[in-house]
């Protein structure tokens, strides 16, 4: 009886609520239909009809009580109350906990979704941005029953990252790369993440110098044919030869994306990184229903994933055969005996993998794709905003020349080795900062497996998602003076709370590779501000204006800059 007389209490208390929220739902959902952003999830005509006639009657005042569909309504407004009680209840612990979270009004069931419908992917940045400089560094959003807490203090990211307990990742899968591996957690992620430490641990490094300056020197010679002054994306050039390097290092052979610009892996490839991106871009919004929409192309993606899967089989079998032969080429083709190049140091990620016997054919297909993927697109955009900016400042551009020219003396055309490198302290500052302005990894995605609290009282509660917003971090003037200019000193001994600056993550996930990738974007930059002058003729803010935040930070416009040939040019003729 007590329970009764409590729910209609409940309800009555409610009811006002329930119903001034399910009209602004109605409206919310007739508007999207009206829009088109749910063809594909609301495909049939009837329920078209019915919410554009919602939609035609708010605008124009047409009676909808005299058309034919006032009937389903009714029965949804009906059955809504009910479930909206029960959605109530069930919600209420995690209401009470999080109730002191700042953040955006939020409709019961739709949440947070309205906010962000209907923006493009810039727009959709731009709104985080927004929210964060609104609310503070603590911000929640609801996915329907899904709490995102976006964080952007660097105590709360020391809390967060530091904790064990929380390495789980939000993970997203496309069709060429599953999240089995190294993006998992537990021991299976533990087991991945000790192999692919050991490939690309800082005492093995020099071994990758020759497969750096040898694709970065490819580079050179085919961004020649653009130099003179007419404005180019440089990002599919810098990214093909990301992925030779990249292909290089995992698996030990060169596909040769550079030479054949037009080849189908290449092409597979960044389509596999935009997939990727485009069921990303709004974690917290709609991108269950873009699942939805892209059901069309999955026969496409499918052939996509075919081909690449198949070109990465080809090369483990390849790699299985030296195995069971005893033999194995070398870089200069000739045969090695297996038990020689086990000690040697031509020892690449696949035949760490092989070598593993827990390790299935699909796991390890699994990890290269992913690593593939993903590092080849990070390391190409860093190369691309440093380049942006670098057209920008060019004073820091010209420093950055006389530190080449201090190195290389007159022997400007001199493969770049690993002492080289060390010595580009001016060089590895700009990187630094550039990262700092434009993280490519701009969203670490939590889960919070237990109840967290944060030194600033906020608690994230058990099954919610901390989303650790980095491109915010950095850009916050508690932590770095005069945040928005561009200042490569500031990494010349300054000093910044040590999760203020998150470029590469932290904690027991930070990337795997992030020294082998500053070797490799250091080389690829070395070789590219040696051979051409940079100049970025729409300026920082037509970079800044188009920004979009998915699995990486992109320019929704690409990177659009001049080369000028140097007259000292490194570049051979024989192109
Ligand atoms: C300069 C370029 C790079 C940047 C800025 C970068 C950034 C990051 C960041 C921020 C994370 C942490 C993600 C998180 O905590 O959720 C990460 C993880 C990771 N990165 Fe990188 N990365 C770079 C280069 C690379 C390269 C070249 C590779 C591949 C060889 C790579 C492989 C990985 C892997 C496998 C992880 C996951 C580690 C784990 O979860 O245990 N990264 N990277």
């Amino acid at each position: 009886m007590d329970n009764i007389s409590f729910i209609s209490s409940e309800i009555l208390k409610e009811l006002p609520h329930v119903l001034e929220s399910w009209w602004k739902i109605i409206v919310t959902v007739a508007n999207q239909v009206n829009s088109g952003l749910f063809t594909n999830f609301v495909s049939s005509r009837v329920w078209s009809e019915v919410a554009s006639g919602y939609v035609k009657s708010l605008g124009h005042g047409i009676n909808i009580y005299s058309t034919w569909w006032t009937v389903p309504i009714i029965l949804l407004f009906t059955v809504s109350l009910p479930l909206y009680l029960v959605h109530y209840r069930t919600q209420k612990r995690l209401r009470t906990i999080t109730s002191n979270l700042p953040g955006p009004s939020t409709l019961p069931i739709l949440s947070n979704v309205s906010a962000f419908t209907g923006c493009n992917f810039v727009q959709f940045f731009q709104e985080l941005v927004e929210a964060i400089n609104k609310y503070g560094p603590v911000v929640r959003f609801w996915k329907g029953d899904k709490l995102y807490v976006v964080l952007s203090n660097a105590e709360s990211i020391e809390t967060l990252l530091t904790n064990k307990a929380l390495n789980k990742k939000n993970t997203f899968v496309s069709s060429i790369a599953s999240s089995n591996g190294i993006v998992t957690s537990g021991d299976k992620w533990k087991n991945h993440r000790r192999i692919i430490s050991s490939t690309f641990n800082s005492n093995v490094l020099d071994q990758f110098m020759g497969n750096f300056v040898e694709n970065s020197s490819i580079l050179t010679r085919k961004l020649k044919s653009l130099a003179g002054g007419c404005i180019v994306d440089i990002y599919p050039f810098v990214c093909a030869c990301a992925l030779d390097v990249m292909c290089e290092a995992t698996m030990g052979t060169n596909v040769n994306s550079q030479m054949e610009g037009n080849g189908v892996f290449v092409k597979i490839l960044l389509c596999a990184m935009e997939e990727v991106g485009e069921t990303f871009k709004k974690p917290w919004t709609i991108e269950d229903w873009i699942h939805y929409g892209k059901k069309r192309n999955e026969k496409d993606k499918e052939i996509c994933a075919k081909y690449f899967h198949g070109v990465v089989d080809k090369v483990i079998e390849d790699k299985l055969e030296s195995h069971r032969n005893g033999f194995r080429q070398n870089r200069d083709g000739k045969q090695v005996e297996y038990l020689q190049w086990i000690r040697g140091k031509e020892m690449c990620l696949l035949d760490l993998l092989i070598q593993d016997a827990k390790l299935s054919l699909d796991d390890i297909r699994d990890e290269l794709c992913t690593l593939i993927v993903t590092g080849t697109r990070v390391t190409a955009l860093t190369c691309c905003y440093v380049l942006s900016l670098l057209g920008v400042y060019e004073e820091a551009q010209d420093r950055i020349f006389e530190e080449q020219k201090n190195i290389f003396g007159e022997d400007i055309l001199r493969a770049a080795t690993s002492s080289d490198l060390s010595s580009m302290k001016y060089l590895e500052q700009v990187i630094k900062e550039t990262m700092r302005l434009y993280p490519p990894v701009p969203l670490l995605f939590r889960e919070i497996e237990e109840d967290t609290q944060l030194e600033n009282g906020y608690i994230l509660p058990k099954d919610s998602c901390a989303v650790i917003f980095s491109y915010m971090t950095h850009r916050n003037s508690a932590y770095f003076s005069d945040p928005e200019s561009f200042s490569p000193e500031r990494f010349s001994g300054g000093s910044h709370p040590p999760y203020a600056y998150i470029p590469f993550g932290g904690g027991s996930r930070i990337c795997v590779a992030y020294k082998y990738g500053m070797m490799e974007a250091k080389t690829i930059l070395s070789a590219v501000l040696r051979a051409y002058r940079i100049r970025t003729p729409g300026g920082v803010t037509s970079l800044d204006r188009n920004l979009q935040a998915g699995v990486v930070l992109t320019p929704a416009n690409g990177f659009s800059v001049q080369l000028f040939q140097r007259p000292v040019s490194m570049i051979s003729n024989d192109s």
